[in-house]
């Protein structure tokens, strides 16, 4: 039985300023790791939220500290191939490259006990073999490092306020992304966000996969856009800056919170032809009635797996179970029909996940195009040099691309 450890006392660190020792920043990190372990099993709160809550309920810890540990609880999630048992096997097997954090088990105050001859370490790798089964065969056995890998912060410049020009004046720390007209690449966990211009909507943060995959919808100004799954509208604002703000763009979504991002965003991005649309789920193709045949263009971007952002959200490989994916490829075959069905005749759809996983890619697309005789799929719109032909559509993978792995096709609707 191992001994308990008292539970630090807040208020006296606060008090007296005093920073956690490197062994309770450890400790800690295992703690919060726990967490993010039984989440990912269970389907609840993403890393990001519960270490952010983590943090909250530690008011004690200072910015030194939450950068300590976070570290921690990121290189751990990073180096574990599957959910841990615990956190502490997690560390464990972290601590076994790194003899100085070996030395932090040492059972001081606030600090992880000693580590037994015995204990379970948590096995490495970049995910379970099954999961890796699943990759599109165009991914090489290579390309895992990258994908688990720090991504860079890309910006997008604002076409409507703005250009990569002046990003490159307000960043001269980055460099230009390749095939990406509008973006500017600056070193991971740059606080861009902070700058002034981000609240004057000069800039979004946005990968240049997504960057990549706004761009190859072909909007242009004047048409009738309908992104179905807009979320937050990351890639509904792209759309608009592509277009200068001069296509009408209907962004839908079934989650009210993330659809409620996109007003306040698309105000400060000048963007005033954006509508949004709350949908019922399974009640899609009746509330969107009106747009039945008429759109030029339709973006379903829709939700996946998240395997390309791995680099982002690397606990992400410790969350899917064949019943997590098989609900994806569901809502995605049903998604892309019902964007289908809005598409005007000549007009394009562009479906993408940010998903390596050949089920939610080509085979998704493959089945479309069975499905609905006399579409055809487009080729020939992404930047030299950029993604894989992979079935009737392309790839995109960290390694080969240098953004988050993605699978986009673009569509076209018999006249
Ligand atoms: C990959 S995310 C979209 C990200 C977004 N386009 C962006 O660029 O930020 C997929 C979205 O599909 C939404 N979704 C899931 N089922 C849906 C449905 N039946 N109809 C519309 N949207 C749906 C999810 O709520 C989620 O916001």
């Amino acid at each position: 039985m191992r001994r308990r450890r008292p539970t630090p006392n807040p208020s006296r660190k606060r008090v007296g300023l005093q920073a956690m020792t490197p062994a309770a920043r450890l400790q800690t990190a295992i703690e919060i790791l726990d967490v993010i372990a039984a989440a990912a099993r269970e389907g609840g709160a993403p890393a990001d939220s519960i270490f952010a809550e983590a943090m909250r309920a530690r008011r004690y810890a200072g910015s030194k500290d939450r950068r300590a540990i976070r570290g921690h609880v990121y290189d751990a999630i990073r180096l574990v191939r599957s959910a841990p048992v615990s956190g502490r096997a997690a560390m464990l097997a972290l601590a076994d490259d790194d003899p100085a954090m070996a030395d932090l088990f040492d059972g001081s105050p606030y600090g992880p006990m000693p580590i037994a001859a015995d204990e379970p370490r948590a096995e490495k790798g970049l995910a379970a073999q099954a999961l890796i089964d699943l990759f599109d065969p165009l991914v090489e056995a290579g390309e895992g490092e990258a994908m688990l890998a720090r991504a860079p912060l890309d910006l997008r410049a604002n076409r409507i306020k703005s250009s990569a020009a002046d990003l490159a004046k307000l960043f001269p720390e980055g460099e230009a992304i390749a095939g990406a007209v509008d973006g500017w690449r600056l070193p991971p966990e740059t606080a861009a966000a902070q700058h002034p211009a981000y609240a004057d909507g000069i800039f979004e943060v946005q990968d240049a996969a997504s960057q990549y995959a706004s761009a190859a919808l072909d909007a242009s100004p004047g048409q009738a856009i309908v992104d179905l799954c807009a979320g937050g509208g990351g890639k509904t604002l792209a759309i608009a800056s592509l277009t200068g703000g001069d296509a009408e763009i209907l962004a839908c979504d079934t989650n009210r919170a993330r659809l409620q991002q996109l007003s306040p965003r698309a105000e400060r991005a000048g963007a005033t032809r954006i509508e949004t649309r709350l949908l019922n789920p399974d009640q899609e193709p009746e509330m969107l009635a009106d747009r039945q045949g008429r759109a030029d263009r339709v973006f379903v971007d829709a939700p996946c797996s998240g395997s390309g952002t791995w680099r982002r959200s690397p606990e992400l490989r410790w969350r899917l179970t064949p019943s997590r994916l098989d609900r994806h490829l569901a809502d995605q075959a049903k998604l892309i029909d019902i964007g289908a069905d809005l598409v005007a005749p000549g007009g394009k759809l562009l479906y993408a996940v940010c998903s390596i996983i050949a089920r939610e890619g080509r085979v998704q697309v493959d089945g479309f195009l069975n499905r609905h005789p006399g579409w055809t799929a487009d080729s020939g719109y992404l930047p030299q040099g950029i993604g894989r032909a992979a079935g009737h559509g392309f790839l995109l993978t960290p390694a080969h691309d240098g953004c988050d792995g993605f699978f986009l096709a673009r569509l076209t609707r018999p006249c």
